[in-house]
């Protein structure tokens, strides 16, 4: 059976979702293949269950910080509550609601294993083991995602141990949780599990800090955060074997100077990889390069192959569900064959928020990633405790405001904010660099009074004071 369409999208991720929309919005038909559950990644084991995790101790904590309101909190975390809402934020584990949104949206569902078999053609097989093929008038859209990585550790492919879907949708706390890996998941996690009841929770990290592609300063201070909440913080720290003597059994992480740790269970959290070995690739002469990632070109087109497009997670840009759907935005409109601007916000003004307590929100080069472009710039930062608004959000707040500036044009080139909330602080950043909004003339972006937002006052006086060095 051949079925042609103007578009084949393979994944129906944040990613695969909207390109699928857009395309269809200018008037193209478009199928799209899903082997699991429309929604992806981020809306059952990702960004929804985690934020969802996280929110109780987060309000907790804002509560126990302010005097008057602190006293009113006596009891604690009813977990079986927050997992149970951990559960409605993903939707149940069910994708009737977006399945009936693609109905709506007039965009086919075909839900099987899909991969190249071809230019322009997808087999699909499907759950009853039939096999169907789509054929693109327009193009073939690639948006599968990431699994979770899993590093060459001795004894970890016969353990029993946590990926981000077991420890997004587990049904009990841990008593004693290890997490491998100091990245935005092993961080969210760690926190979320801890504050949910976790006694014992471990964070092994094999760099210098946490969050090792961000501003220093932001790693340094979360990690003091997390030992606040009374994480064990392990850095400098490999891992070099892991074993059970069953899969009830604790798990044993023994590290490269000889310790040996014991949890319950343990989060491998070092990284993703692309499901590109069964895709077909080879049909088409392409070859996936590390971590399984599908190259593009900066139009998102797989380079000699005008009709073939990778979005989200698989071309390896930007691991984030917001980025992902941008890319999809501008591909949509490409197979219209609308003019568009190349995604360049993935390279210049990557917004990224890690969504612990306190928040690191981020976004564009960070100052070691604008030095490595050769270009000339002056760092300012500032506590957020700088701000009047700062007491009143509660007692003990530690968060900075870090700017990077390009001395040369005089512009914002990266920020970084790190607090409670700060990701709503992020947006204004955001416009400033893509807007490439000259630092003088943010004088006349005037902050309210009380807000955390009055950090930028701060940091503009400070670069005035310190002149451009
Ligand atoms: C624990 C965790 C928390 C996160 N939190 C956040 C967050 O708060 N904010 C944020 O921006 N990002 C977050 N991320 C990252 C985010 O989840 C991903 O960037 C996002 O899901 C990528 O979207 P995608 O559409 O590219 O891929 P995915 O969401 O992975 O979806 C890909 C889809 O393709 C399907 N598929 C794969 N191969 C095939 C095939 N051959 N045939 C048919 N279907 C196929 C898969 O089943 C899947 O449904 C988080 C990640 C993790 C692990
Ligand atoms: N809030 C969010 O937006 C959010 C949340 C979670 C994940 N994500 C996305 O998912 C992506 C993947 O996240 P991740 O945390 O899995 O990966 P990551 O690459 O961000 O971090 C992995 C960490 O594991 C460490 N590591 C690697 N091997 C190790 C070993 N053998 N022993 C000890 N440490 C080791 C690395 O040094 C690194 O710090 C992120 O890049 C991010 O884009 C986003």
């Amino acid at each position: 059976m051949v079925d042609e369409y103007d578009v084949v999208v393979i994944g129906a991720g944040p990613a695969g979702e909207n390109v699928a929309d857009r395309a269809r919005r200018h008037g193209l038909s478009v199928v799209v293949v899903e082997r699991e559950l429309v929604g992806g990644e981020c809306s059952y084991w990702a960004c929804m269950p985690s934020k969802a995790l996280l929110r109780p101790g987060e309000v907790l904590a804002a509560a126990r910080a302010v005097p008057g309101a602190a006293t009113a909190v006596t009891g604690s975390i009813d977990a079986e509550a927050a997992l149970r809402a951990r559960d409605r934020a993903a939707s149940g584990f069910d994708d009737q609601g977006q399945v009936s949104w693609l109905r709506e949206a007039d965009i086919t569902l075909v839900r099987g294993q899909a991969r190249l078999a071809g230019p322009r053609t997808v087999e699909v097989t499907t759950a009853d083991d039939t096999t169907r093929h789509l054929t693109a008038r327009r193009g073939v859209v690639v948006a599968v995602g990431t699994r979770s990585a899993a590093p060459p550790i001795e004894g970890l492919d016969r353990t029993r141990v946590w990926d981000n879907r077991a420890a997004t949708e587990a049904s009990a706390v841990p008593r004693r949780l290890l997490v491998l890996g100091g990245g935005a998941v092993g961080v969210e996690l760690a926190q979320a599990w801890r504050r949910l009841g976790s006694e014992e929770v471990t964070l092994v990290e094999r760099g210098p800090r946490l969050l090792s592609t961000e501003e220093p300063a932001a790693g340094e201070l979360l990690g003091d955060a997390l030992r606040v909440d009374g994480i064990r913080v392990e850095l400098g720290a490999e891992a070099v074997e892991v074993q059970r003597a069953s899969d009830d059994a604790p798990v044993e992480l023994r590290l490269a100077d000889d310790r040996t740790l014991v949890a319950d269970e343990l989060l491998v959290a070092v990284g993703r990889r692309v499901p590109s070995d069964d895709l077909g690739l080879d049909t088409v002469g392409v070859e996936p390069g590390p971590r399984g990632v599908v190259a593009v070109d900066d139009h998102l087109r797989v380079p000699g192959h005008a009709w073939l497009f990778v979005v989200g997670d698989a071309n390896g840009r930007a691991l984030l569900t917001h980025h992902g759907k941008y890319q999809a935005r501008l591909v949509g409109d490409a197979l219209a064959d609308l003019e568009v601007d190349p995604p360049w916000a993935d390279r210049r003004a990557l917004t990224r928020v890690v969504f612990t307590d306190p928040q690191v929100a981020s976004v564009g080069l960070t100052s070691r990633q604008a030095r490595e472009a050769g270009l000339d710039v002056v760092e300012r930062q500032v506590g957020l405790d700088s701000v009047a608004a700062a007491s009143l959000l509660g007692q003990g707040l530690r968060g900075l405001a870090h700017l990077v500036i390009d001395t040369g044009r005089d512009v914002v080139v990266g920020a970084t904010f790190v607090g409670p909330g700060a990701g709503e602080l992020l947006h204004a950043a955001t416009v400033a660099i893509v807007g490439e909004v000259p630092l003088s003339r943010l004088e006349h972006a005037v902050p309210p009074f009380p807000s955390i937002s009055e950090v930028w006052l701060r940091l503009l006086e400070q670069h005035r004071t310190e002149g451009r060095r």
